[in-house]
């Protein structure tokens, strides 16, 4: 018994909420492969694989756990097996797209995370239009999202950059670092605090892992070379992780995600200047088509606003979900659903169907 979950984010909240689970163990899910997880205890890590009632009571991938979740497990240690996970404790905050190839189905990226680094490179990965959409999505986690800008070792209009990002960024935190000659990780290390998880999101080879690495002082997550000249990525992290960084703070590696969908996403914190400029159409339920008095129209004439990042604007606006809940409040209910009585798991189901039906 020699590791303190503390460092691992372990706080009052968790523990109070894994009382209720006597006979189990709290741990936290530190890897996550296909069927098979890691978690984390005070007395190691070991291997794990969820009960079969949770896989039974699960209606979609959502309430399966994730890296970054704290669970109850059925050991304190690994000796004589893999550890079985029989509940998911009430997520603090869920960072959540779409999975890929599907209609609406939710896949949970990390879980519990405090802050989310929206990793893009200053080469030829660089696009805004993805940022807004990784702000879409970062904002309904509960987490807040801070903007990296990697490998600017390889950047020559930094200025026509940094002008693109402000036009985006909606007062989000932006720090140009490169991990070839270690710029900007002083600011980088401003945002890694002990006790708290930060999740590391971008496309493939924008240089996430080599950052992580970096962090952590030495080589413990895979890089691979990228063919420079179109920065497509080969995709070298395979799964979710969950690393201690050395100074304190948790990170949490993510496979670079070529196709981010958005499942739920908050548009009124990324789009701040559009829906204030709505705000102001002559009609509540201006369409910013043909009405007279359309603010947003005016705006875009008079260069104010952008016509793209209106277009991206409805874009993002046609992919979110309407239905009122950000995706921890999705997260509360359906967990909630799990442990309740079956009246309630059938209601839900029902209005699950519901949604469905009227989406
Ligand atoms: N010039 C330069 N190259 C970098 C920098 N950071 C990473 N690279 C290179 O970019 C390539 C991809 O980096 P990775 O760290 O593997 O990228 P990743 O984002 O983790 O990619 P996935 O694991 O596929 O998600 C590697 O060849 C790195 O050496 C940097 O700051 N400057
Ligand atoms: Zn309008």
């Amino acid at each position: 018994m020699n590791i303190n979950l503390k460092n691992y984010g372990l706080n009052e909240r968790f523990n109070q909420e894994a009382t209720l689970y006597e006979g189990l163990f709290i741990a936290r899910v530190t890897e996550q492969h296909r069927e098979l997880y890691k978690v984390i205890n005070e007395w190691g890590e070991m291997e794990a694989s969820v009960s079969g009632k949770l896989a039974y009571q699960a209606d979609d991938q959502t309430s399966f756990p994730a890296v970054g979740d704290w669970v109850m497990i059925d050991r304190l240690e690994g000796s004589n097996g893999k550890a079985i996970i029989h509940h998911i404790l009430r997520r603090k905050s869920v960072l959540a797209r779409q999975a890929a190839g599907t209609e609406n189905v939710g896949q949970v990226i990390a879980a519990n995370i405090d802050t989310i680094f929206i990793c893009m490179s200053l080469n030829a990965d660089f696009n805004v239009r993805r940022i807004e959409r990784y702000l879409t999505i970062a904002w309904d986690s509960m987490a807040t999202p801070v903007i990296i800008l990697t490998k600017s070792d390889l950047c020559n209009d930094l200025p026509l950059k940094l002008k693109e990002i402000a036009s985006v960024s909606m007062g989000v935190a932006v720090i140009i670092c490169s991990s070839e000659n270690e710029e900007g990780f002083g600011e980088l290390n401003a945002y890694i605090r002990p006790e708290e998880t930060i999740a590391f999101v971008g496309s493939s080879g924008v240089g996430k892992s080599t950052l992580i690495n970096c962090l952590m002082g030495q080589n413990v997550l895979a890089t691979n070379g990228i063919r420079e000249e179109d920065a497509k990525g080969r995709h070298t992290t395979t799964h979710r992780q969950l690393l201690l960084l050395p100074k304190g703070g948790i990170v949490i590696d993510t496979p670079g995600m070529r196709e981010l969908q958005i499942h739920t996403g908050n548009l009124s914190k990324t789009f701040e200047d559009v829906e204030e400029i709505a705000a102001q159409c002559k009609f509540g339920d201006c369409s910013h088509g043909v009405e007279p008095g359309c603010a947003i129209r005016e705006a875009i004439e008079k260069g104010t606003l952008s016509q793209k990042r209106f277009e991206s604007y409805q874009k993002l606006q046609r992919e979110v979900s309407y239905d009122g809940l950000n995706a921890r409040q999705l997260e509360n209910e359906k967990l909630h659903r799990m442990f309740g009585g079956k009246a309630e798991m059938k209601q839900l189901k029902k209005y699950m169907k519901d949604k469905k039906n009227n989406r």
